[in-house]
C-alpha cells in the first residue's frame, strides 16, 4: 500500500446545475474538493451579480453537513452584461470570473455571445480591473468541422482578442487539442488552461468505435490520440499554466441516451482516482498536487488549501457507483474503462 498526500484539490470548472440535480451531485464534489469555479449555464443563465449571489446560497444550502466547500461564482457573459455590475460583483469578492460561451457552442449556451464587439465594453473593464475571462473556446460556424472548432477559435477569436486586450486574463477552459496546449505554452502572460479528467483518458474512439457511446460525448468533443497525449504531457509537466477543471457536467440518462443526446460527462465522483492513475502512468505522481491543488489557486490569486487529502493505492479496485441517483433522475458516472486502484482515504 502506498499513500500520496496532497493539499486538498479545487475544481476550476464545474457544473452543479440546480434543484434536485444540484442536491444529487454536490456531495461528490464537496467530499474531495475545497472549492470549485461554478459554471453559470443554468436555464436561465446566471448573468448578474444578484443571480450569482442567489445561486451561491442555493449551492451552500445543498452542501451536506460536515463538508466544507466554497463555490466560486462566475457570470455568464451576454451582449448586454453591465460592466458596473461585473465590477461591483468582483470587488465584493462574490464574482471570481466571467464566462464566455459563443452562442450555440455547447449545452445551454443559447444566450451566449453572437457578436464579441458588443461585449467589448465589459471585456475592457475586466482587463482594467483584473477579472478573469473563462472561455468555452470553440467557434460555432456550421461550416467548421466539429473537430477543428477549438483550433479555429484560437486563430479567429482568441488570438485577436488577446492582441486587442493584452491585459485581459483568460482561462482557456477544457483544452482538448495540441493546438490549444501549444498556444498556451507560447503565451508570455495572462493565459492559462484548464484540462478535464476525461480528456486525459479518452480519445474520440471512446465515443465512436464499436457503437455510439453517448456517455463519452462532451463538448469540446474528445479529439484523436495525438491530442490526448499533448494534454497529458501538459497536465503532468508541472507547468503553472495548466490545472484541473473537471468539467463534470451531469445530465440525466434519458437526455443522453436518445437520438440527439446532450454533451457532458459526469466525473466528480471518481476524478481523483482517475487522475492519480493517469499521473502514475506518466511517472508523475509527484506533480499531481501542482495540477489539482497549486496551479489553479496561483492563477486565480487565491490561497492554496491548508487541508490535505490522502490518496491510497489499494489492492482491490476502488468501488464507485455506475450511476448516481438524483431527484432529477439517474446520472451515469464516467467509466475510464480500466479499474482504479487509487482511493481517496
Ligand atoms: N462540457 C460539456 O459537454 N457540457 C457542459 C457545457 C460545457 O462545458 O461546454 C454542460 O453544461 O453540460
Ligand atoms: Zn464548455
Ligand atoms: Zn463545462
Amino acid at each position: 500500500m502506498q499513500d500520496l498526500v496532497i493539499r486538498r484539490p479545487d475544481d476550476w470548472h464545474l457544473h452543479l446545475r440546480d434543484g434536485g440535480m444540484l442536491r444529487g451531485v454536490i456531495a461528490d464534489t464537496s467530499r474531495h474538493f475545497a472549492r470549485a469555479i461554478i459554471m453559470p449555464n443554468l436555464v436561465p443563465p446566471v448573468v448578474t451579480a444578484a443571480d450569482a449571489a442567489a445561486y451561491r446560497e442555493r449551492i451552500l444550502a445543498a452542501v451536506p453537513a460536515g463538508h466544507r466547500f466554497e463555490p466560486l461564482m462566475t457570470l455568464y457573459l451576454t451582449e448586454s452584461t453591465d460592466p458596473d455590475d461585473v465590477e461591483a460583483g468582483f470587488r465584493s469578492g462574490l464574482v471570481k470570473a466571467v464566462k464566455l460561451y459563443p452562442a450555440g457552442a455547447t449545452t445551454n449556451s443559447a444566450s451566449g455571445v453572437r457578436d464579441l464587439e458588443k461585449a467589448m465594453p465589459v471585456l475592457e473593464r475586466m482587463a482594467e480591473i483584473g477579472v478573469p475571462l473563462c472561455v468555452h473556446g470553440e467557434v460555432t460556424a456550421a461550416d467548421v468541422d466539429i473537430f477543428d472548432r477549438e483550433a479555429v477559435f484560437i486563430e479567429t477569436v482568441l488570438d485577436p482578442l488577446r492582441r486587442r486586450l493584452p491585459d485581459l486574463r483568460i482561462t482557456m477552459e477544457h483544452v482538448t487539442t495540441k493546438d490549444g496546449i501549444d498556444y498556451i505554452k507560447a503565451s508570455r502572460a495572462n493565459l492559462a488552461g484548464s484540462i478535464t479528467t476525461h480528456h486525459l483518458i479518452i480519445n474520440r474512439n471512446a465515443i465512436l468505435a464499436g457503437g455510439i457511446k453517448p456517455h463519452y460525448y462532451c463538448l469540446p468533443v474528445a479529439k484523436r490520440e495525438s491530442h490526448r497525449l499533448a494534454l497529458r504531457a501538459a497536465a503532468v509537466s508541472g507547468d503553472v499554466r495548466f490545472f484541473l477543471g473537471t468539467d463534470s457536467a451531469p445530465h440525466v440518462d434519458p437526455l443522453k441516451e436518445c437520438a440527439c443526446g446532450c454533451a457532458g460527462i459526469y466525473t466528480s465522483i471518481n476524478t481523483l482516482s482517475c487522475l492519480a492513475h493517469v499521473f502514475e502512468e506518466e511517472g508523475a505522481l509527484d506533480r499531481l498536487e501542482a495540477f489539482t491543488s497549486l496551479n489553479g489557486p496561483a492563477w486565480y490569486g487565491l490561497p492554496v488549501n491548508e487541508e490535505i487529502v490522502t490518496l491510497r493505492n489499494q489492492k482491490e479496485p476502488v468501488r464507485y457507483p455506475a450511476k448516481v441517483e438524483t431527484e432529477a433522475g439517474p446520472v451515469t458516472v464516467f467509466d475510464p474503462m480500466f479499474p482504479l486502484y487509487w482511493a481517496v482515504a
